[in-house]
């Protein structure tokens, strides 16, 4: 694999300063930031281009502000400026401003912190009283003791586009991309040697992003962080009148927090994608493996949902007539993993992002990258350390 069209090895490509292991979201925005820093990068992917098996396909993404934890919020300022940059980049739209409508109990300490980070972080914010509710939604039916508010920030990210934006960027930044390369081997050391079934490769770093396959890549090099792989059913409802729910009639996304005696949030994107469609889905699904994802397990998330369509959304026809699949990859605490191997400090792992990661992509692509560089990151990654899961973490050696 290493001969050239002239016949001559290219023994030189098989060097890099820095090697990727899958191209998602979050590899690829990894492999972006470390090309714009000056390095030779080699971005790894097992399936060919784009691919619909991991975590990052799909046409549409929620971006928002509103997060219980200030953390994200604080991490968000910086994603969207970084966003822009790539739309400006690629020329290219990533971004449409929708608003997210936040749903939950009142008083429950759920919508309390939504709406406790929001103002204290100065996000542009709409608190709906019940009657401003219905005059504004009234194709929304209230749950009776919800709150209602607005990020005004918030909106929809074009998924698909978005990572074939960042990849175009980063090849024209001279980053090499190898796709329908798996790895299957990596030896730790102060130059890493990673072994693909077409070659070997070296590098004085290594990020791993492999979403789903996080353990199977990390077991080669002796540890297992406590993840979880679950399959998320990715269910389209038909508007009974097209464009009730639509983007284009400023319907924006929401999240209903825990509602309807549900474990876990239900969320949904405008009809846009699929015309006629909105995209409504529960935030958690079966546990699955990676390789095993198309075996259906359970349809209980997808009742959950269709009693929640019919209750809140009457002008939807309460089955999915599109179910798509999808996979997270959830730590216990649902926040991420931005973290130095603890063997291996030229091992980078970027995994975890428990089904709320996209929008952090170009943020989480520059930590890992500073990561990387031994630079100090821009943000406080205490809440994403390692560390936090012992005695969870193993080593499989
Ligand atoms: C249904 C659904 C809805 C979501 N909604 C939102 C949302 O609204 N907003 C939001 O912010 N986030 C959302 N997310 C979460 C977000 O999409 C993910 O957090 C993000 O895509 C994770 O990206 P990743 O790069 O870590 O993983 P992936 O996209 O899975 O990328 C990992 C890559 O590594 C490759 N790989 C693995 N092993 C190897 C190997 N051995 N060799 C080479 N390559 C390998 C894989 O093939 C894959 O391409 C949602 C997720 C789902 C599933
Ligand atoms: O990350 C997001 O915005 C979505 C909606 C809430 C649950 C998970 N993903």
């Amino acid at each position: 694999e290493n001969v050239s069209e002239n016949g001559f090895l290219t023994m030189a490509l098989s060097h890099f300063d820095c090697i990727v292991v899958g191209a998602g979201i979050q590899g690829s925005f990894a492999a972006y930031h470390l090309a714009k820093s000056n390095k030779q990068v080699l971005l790894l992917e097992q399936f060919v281009l784009p691919h619909s098996r991991g975590s990052s396909h799909g046409q549409t993404r929620i971006i928002r502000k509103a997060y219980e934890q200030e953390f994200y919020t604080r991490m968000m300022e910086e994603s969207y400026q970084l966003w822009e940059q790539l739309e400006k980049e690629a020329n290219v739209q990533l971004y449409r401003r929708t608003g997210l409508l936040v749903m939950g109990q009142e008083e429950g300490p759920d919508f309390q912190m939504y709406k406790k980070t929001l103002l204290q972080n100065g996000v542009p914010t709409e608190i709906l009283d019940p009657v401003q509710f219905a005059q504004r939604f009234p194709s929304v039916k209230r749950i009776s003791g919800d709150g209602a508010l607005i990020d005004k920030t918030a909106g929809v990210l074009f998924a698909d586009r978005a990572l074939r934006a960042v990849q175009a960027v980063f090849q024209r930044l001279g980053g090499v991309i190898r796709d329908g390369e798996k790895v299957l081997d990596i030896r730790p050391g102060s130059l890493v040697t990673v072994t693909t079934g077409r070659g070997t490769y070296s590098a004085k770093s290594l990020v791993i992003t492999a979403g789903p396959w996080t353990n199977t890549m990390l077991s080669l090099t002796g540890l297992q962080l406590p993840l979880q792989v679950r399959r998320i059913n990715v269910c389209y409802w038909r508007e009974k009148v097209p464009g009730t729910y639509g983007i284009s009639s400023q319907f924006p996304c929401f999240i209903g927090v825990k509602s309807h005696g549900a474990k876990h949030d239900i969320y949904g994107l405008p009809s846009n994608e699929y015309p006629g469609l909105m995209k409504i889905c529960y935030h958690s699904g079966s546990k699955t493996d990676a390789d095993q994802r198309d075996i259906q397990t359970s349809r209980e998330d997808i009742d959950i949902l269709s009693r929640y369509v019919s209750r809140c959304f009457p002008g939807l026809v309460s089955t999915p007539a599109i179910v798509e699949s999808c996979l997270y990859t959830v730590t216990p605490d649902s926040h991420f993993v931005l973290d130095r191997h603890p063997s291996h400090c030229n091992i980078v792992i970027g995994a975890g992002f428990s089904g709320h990661g996209f929008k952090f992509g170009p943020v989480v692509g520059k930590t890992l990258c500073e990561l990387s560089l031994n630079k100090t990151p821009s943000h406080d990654l205490s809440p994403f350390q390692i560390q936090r899961f012992q005695p969870q973490v193993k080593s499989s050696l």
